[in-house]
C-alpha cells in the first residue's frame, strides 16, 4: 500500500492532465454507447418505413457520436501518453539524482546491468501504472454510473442486472486473472532484470569470456534466463487471452439477459419495440470500459514490483552525508594532516586503516608505497570522502574534512588514477569535463603541457576525434596524458596520483613522469605507487603495511634502513629489464 501511495504521489503534479485523460476516456466510451445505441434505434425505426424527416435527428446523432468517438479517442491517447511520459521523465531524473549521493560506496553492491535495468526497464514498466492501472477503473466507474442512470429510467431491474454483470467483469475477472497469474508480473520484472544484468556483465567482460573459452557457458546461462522469461510471458499472454474471453462472455451474457428481461416488457406494451435493440447494443458497447480492467491487477503487480526496486535504491542511506552549511569557504591553506586514522568498510570487518598518521604541508610531495592490500587506495577514498572514517581525524587547511561538502572538497582535488575513464565522445568533450567553460586556448595549453597536443594535432579530426568506448582507440600512455591534461585544466590545488603510470611499459611510464613533474608543480601532492623509481624527488615516503605506517622519511634514509622499503626496492630493481 505504501508503494502504491508513493507511486501515486509522483503523479500529483500532473493530476489535471491525468483527470482530463480520464474524462476524455469516459466521453469516448460514452460516444461509443451513443453511437451503437442510436444506430440500433435508427435501424429499428427505419424498418417501420417512417418519413425520412423523422429519422433526421437520429442520423445526425449517429454522425455526431461517430466523429466524437474518433476525435475523443485520439485526444485521450494524446493527453494520457503525454502526461505519462512527462511523469516517466521526471522519475528518471529523480532516480538519477537519488543515485548520485550513493556512488560509489552504496552502489558497489549492485551489478551495473541491474542498475541499468532499474533505470531503463523498471521506469518504463511504470508507464502501465498510470495508463493501465489508475485510469481504467475510474473510466469504468463513470460508465457504470451513466449506464445505471440510463437503464433504471426504463426499468430498475435492468439497472441492477447490468450492474451485476459489469461488476462481475470489472472486479471478478481481474481477481481471477491475478490468482491464475501467481505473481507473474513481479516475477517478470525480476527475471528481466536478471537477464539484463547477465547480458551487460557478459558484454563488459567479453574479451575474458572469449579468452577463457566460456562463450558457450555464457550463452547457456542467457538461454536459461530467456526460457524462464519466455515461460512467464507465455503464461501472461495465456491469462490475458483467457481474461478477454471471460470478459467477452460476460458482456454477451449481459446483453442476452437484458433481452430476456426486456422482451416480456415489449410484449406487455411497457417498452417500445424499437428501444429493444438500442438497449441491447448500448449495454454491449458499454463493456468497452471493462476490457482494460481484465489485466489491470497484473499490471499493478508488475508496476509495484518495479517501483519497489527503484525505491529500495533511493531509500538507501548514503555512506557520506554533508553536514556543514558553512563549508563553502576557501581553506586557509592546503596542508593535509591525518592523525590516528582508523577505518573499515563494514562494521564487523577488519580495520583496513589502523591508526594511520600523515602530515603533508601545502605544496609538499608525499609518496605512499606498500604491498597490495595495505590500504593505500582506501586512504584516497577517505580523502575524497567516498566513505567516512570511524576513528581519528583528517584535516585540510586546519579544518576537519567533514566540514567540507563533498562537492567543495572534490573541487579542490585533482585525481589521476590507473583506470581513467574516458567517455565515448570526442577528445575535446573529454577534456571539457574538467572545466566546461575552458576556452580553446586553455584546452590546447593543457594538452601541450601534458605533451599530447602534437599527437592530437596529427589526427585527421584533431580535438574532434572520437576516442571510442572507454578510450579504446588510444594507447594506455595517451589515455593517461589526457587524464593529466584534464587535471591541468581543473587546476586543483591538491593532487592525487593513484598508480597513474602503472600498466604502462617502463619507457612510457618514465616519459610520463616528466608530465607528472609538471603537474605536481606548486600543488600538495600524494602519489600512490608500486613503482619505486623516481621517488628521490618526493619530500617524504610513507611505507604502509596492513593499514599502518611502518616507515617514513626521504628515500635516501629509507634505503639505509633495514625494513620493508628496502625489500620492496630490491624486488623492484630485480624486476627491471637489464637495459634500463
Ligand atoms: N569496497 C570495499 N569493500 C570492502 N573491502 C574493501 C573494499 N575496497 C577495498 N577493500 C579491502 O580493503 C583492503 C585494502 O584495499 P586497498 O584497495 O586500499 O589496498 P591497496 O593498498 O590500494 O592495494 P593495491 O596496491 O593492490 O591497489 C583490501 O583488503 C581490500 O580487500
Amino acid at each position: 500500500m505504501r508503494t502504491f501511495l508513493r507511486l501515486s504521489g509522483l503523479i500529483l503534479p500532473y493530476w489535471p492532465s491525468m483527470l482530463l485523460a480520464v474524462m476524455l476516456g469516459f466521453l469516448t466510451v460514452a460516444s461509443n454507447i451513443g453511437l451503437m445505441g442510436l444506430s440500433a434505434y435508427l435501424i429499428a425505426s427505419a424498418a417501420l418505413h417512417p418519413p425520412v424527416l423523422d429519422l433526421m435527428t437520429a442520423i445526425v446523432g449517429v454522425r455526431f457520436f461517430g466523429i466524437c468517438r474518433a476525435v475523443l479517442r485520439y485526444l485521450e491517447r494524446y493527453v494520457s501518453h503525454d502526461a505519462t511520459f512527462r511523469v516517466l521523465g521526471q522519475i528518471r531524473v529523480w532516480f538519477f539524482a537519488g543515485l548520485e549521493p550513493l556512488a560509489p560506496a552504496r552502489l558497489l553492491n549492485y551489478r551495473s546491468g541491474d542498475l541499468l535495468s532499474r533505470i531503463v526497464a523498471d521506469v518504463e514498466t511504470l508507464k502501465n501504472f498510470y495508463l493501465r492501472v489508475l485510469a481504467p477503473p475510474l473510466v469504468a466507474l463513470l460508465v457504470l454510473l451513466l449506464m445505471v442512470f440510463f437503464l433504471v429510467r426504463y426499468e430498475v431491474k435492468l439497472g441492477i442486472l447490468f450492474m451485476l454483470f459489469f461488476l462481475g467483469a470489472g472486479i471478478g475477472v481481474p481477481l481471477l486473472v491475478k490468482g491464475a497469474g501467481r505473481n507473474a508480473g513481479r516475477r517478470l520484472v525480476e527475471v528481466k532484470s536478471r537477464l539484463n544484468a547477465h547480458l551487460v556483465d557478459g558484454i563488459q567482460g567479453m574479451t575474458e569470456i572469449i579468452a577463457f573459452g566460456q562463450v558457450k557457458t555464457l550463452c547457456g546461462q542467457a538461454g536459461g534466463l530467456s526460457q524462464e522469461l519466455l515461460a512467464l510471458q507465455r503464461r501472461v499472454a495465456g491469462i490475458s487471452g483467457l481474461s478477454s474471453a471471460l470478459t467477452g462472455l460476460l458482456m454477451n451474457l449481459a446483453m442476452w439477459s437484458v433481452l430476456v428481461l426486456t422482451i416480456p416488457l415489449v410484449a406487455a406494451g411497457k417498452l417500445k419495440g424499437i428501444d429493444l435493440a438500442m438497449l441491447a447494443l448500448a449495454v454491449l458497447s458499454s463493456f468497452e470500459a471493462i476490457l482494460p480492467l481484465a489485466v489491470s491487477l497484473h499490471y499493478l503487480d508488475e508496476s509495484l514490483a518495479a517501483a519497489r526496486r527503484l525505491f529500495h535504491i533511493i531509500e538507501a542511506k548514503p555512506a557520506v552525508l554533508d553536514s556543514a552549511p558553512t563549508s563553502g569557504e576557501k581553506p586557509q591553506n592546503y596542508d593535509l594532516q591525518v592523525k590516528g586514522l582508523r577505518f573499515r568498510y563494514n562494521g564487523l570487518g577488519p580495520w583496513v586503516l589502523d591508526g594511520l598518521d600523515l602530515r603533508l604541508p601545502e605544496g609538499g610531495r608525499a609518496a605512499l608505497v606498500g604491498p597490495s592490500g595495505a590500504g593505500k587506495s582506501t586512504l584516497v577514498h577517505l580523502l575524497l570522502r567516498f566513505w567516512d572514517y570511524q576513528e581519528g581525524s583528517i584535516c585540510l587547511g586546519g579544518r576537519m574534512l567533514n566540514d567540507y561538502t563533498q562537492e567543495h572538497l572534490r573541487s579542490l582535488v585533482g585525481v589521476v588514477s590507473q583506470r581513467t575513464h574516458l567517455f565515448n565522445a570526442t577528445i575535446r568533450e573529454n577534456l571539457l569535463l574538467a572545466k566546461p567553460e575552458a576556452s580553446e586556448e586553455e584546452l590546447r595549453q593543457a594538452a601541450r603541457r601534458a605533451r599530447i597536443h602534437s599527437f592530437i594535432q596529427s589526427l585527421p579530426q584533431g580535438y574532434d576525434t572520437y576516442v571510442g568506448e572507454g578510450g579504446f582507440k588510444l594507447s594506455g600512455g595517451q589515455r593517461q596524458r589526457l587524464a593529466i591534461a584534464r587535471v591541468l585544466l581543473k587546476n586543483a590545488p591538491i593532487l592525487i596520483l593513484d598508480e597513474a603510470a602503472s600498466g604502462l611499459d617502463p619507457l612510457t611510464g618514465q616519459a610520463l613522469m616528466g608530465e607528472i613533474d609538471e603537474l605536481m608543480e606548486g600543488r600538495t601532492t600524494l602519489i600512490i605507487t608500486h613503482n619505486l623509481r623516481g621517488l628521490e624527488r618526493m619530500d617524504q615516503i610513507l611505507v604502509l603495511d596492513r593499514g599502518r605506517v611502518v616507515q617514513q622519511g626521504k628515500e635516501e634514509m629509507l634505503l639505509k634502513q633495514e625494513g620493508l622499503y628496502r625489500q620492496l626496492w630490491q624486488i623492484s630493481q630485480d624486476a627491471l629489464p637489464a637495459s634500463s
